[in-house]
């Protein structure tokens, strides 16, 4: 595994999406619209971020039925951004475009994506650098747990009648940190973040969208739970909450510190997050709870120790 680069200050942006509807094209146009604001920071001199990021399914209504007439084919795994411009993916083409004129790093929520050789639908995040350049390459971030819940009265979700779960942990290395991905229902897995944490990751950004039963009880306090028993910054970017959707989402966007402070939270409305991500909260965390170099694998040997 590459070294991680080292952890540099830098201004985080997260998009919580308003008016994400049926029509396809106005939902990129708007996507982008927001990309190109959030790009602005607060207007003040350097406020502009170097991350930018938008939430779970930002091209189509969330709900398993809309993911095959929503669904897009990427067909590649890395690629610059001349030849991501040659891809059918007006998603991944609108990107890349939107990346580079507003010259950040693009965390691209996430998109249905139909996989180009067996047909399989999965839910994808892709990760675009300040050039327009595809950056991942396993092939990219698919949501690893699908979202199949039953509250009996509140909320049934299958996502595996349509979709197809991810089988790769993914991070990219920017010039200011390397940051580890997820979509959603992973953050009820700590093993995802856990490993992410291990490969040097120094932030984690989960595109995701809770509702209005599990967003109260556990939207927070997952974040907080993963940001504190990894000692890394943890985001979580959701479209912002529409009654007149299918689907309602919790908004409340979040940046945690390795502490587990909760640093900024959007209300449910469309709005920008703009946080300063400052990497001596990580490092005083690790050295004041050093629980990061006191794990006993000795104790717990079926927990893989390897990094
Ligand atoms: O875990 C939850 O409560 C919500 C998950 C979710 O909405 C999703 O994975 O899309």
């Amino acid at each position: 595994m590459s070294t991680a680069p080292s952890f540099k200050p830098f201004k985080l942006a997260l998009i919580q999406l308003g008016g994400v509807g049926p029509d396809k094209s106005a939902n990129l146009k708007h996507a982008r619209e927001m990309i190109l604001k959030a790009a602005e920071g607060d207007g003040s001199a350097g406020s502009k971020p170097s991350l930018v990021v938008l939430p779970e399914c930002f091209n189509s209504p969330y709900g398993h039925a809309h993911f095959p007439t929503y669904a897009e084919t990427i067909g590649f795994t890395k690629a610059d951004d001349i030849e991501v411009q040659t891809c059918k993916s007006e998603s991944v083409k609108m990107l890349s475009s939107t990346a580079k004129e507003a010259n950040v790093w693009l965390v691209g929520g996430s998109i249905p994506e139909r996989d180009a050789s067996d047909q399989r639908l999965y839910n994808t995040c892709t990760v675009y650098s300040p050039t327009g350049k595809f950056i991942l390459a396993a092939p990219t971030h698919r949501k690893v747990h699908l979202f199949d819940i039953d509250i009996p009265g509140k909320i049934t979700f299958k996502e595996s009648e349509t979709l197809t779960g991810g089988s790769s942990l993914n991070f990219f290395d920017t010039e200011f940190a390397r940051i580890g991905l997820g979509i959603c229902y992973d953050v009820r897995f700590p093993e995802l973040a856990m490993i992410s944490a291990r490969k040097g990751c120094h932030v984690l950004i989960y595109p995701g969208a809770f509702n209005l039963t599990t967003g109260p009880l556990h939207w927070s306090l997952l974040q907080r739970a993963r940001a504190v028993d990894n000692q890394v910054f943890f985001a979580m970017c959701s479209p912002a909450r529409d009654m007149n959707a299918g689907y309602h989402a919790w908004g409340h966007s979040m940046v945690v510190d390795p502490f587990g402070k909760i640093l900024a939270e959007a209300e449910e409305g469309e709005s920008v997050v703009q946080v300063s991500i400052d990497p001596t909260v990580l490092y005083d965390a690790r050295a004041g709870i050093p629980v990061t170099t006191q794990r006993r694998f000795d104790v717990y040997p079926d927990v893989n120790n390897a990094q």
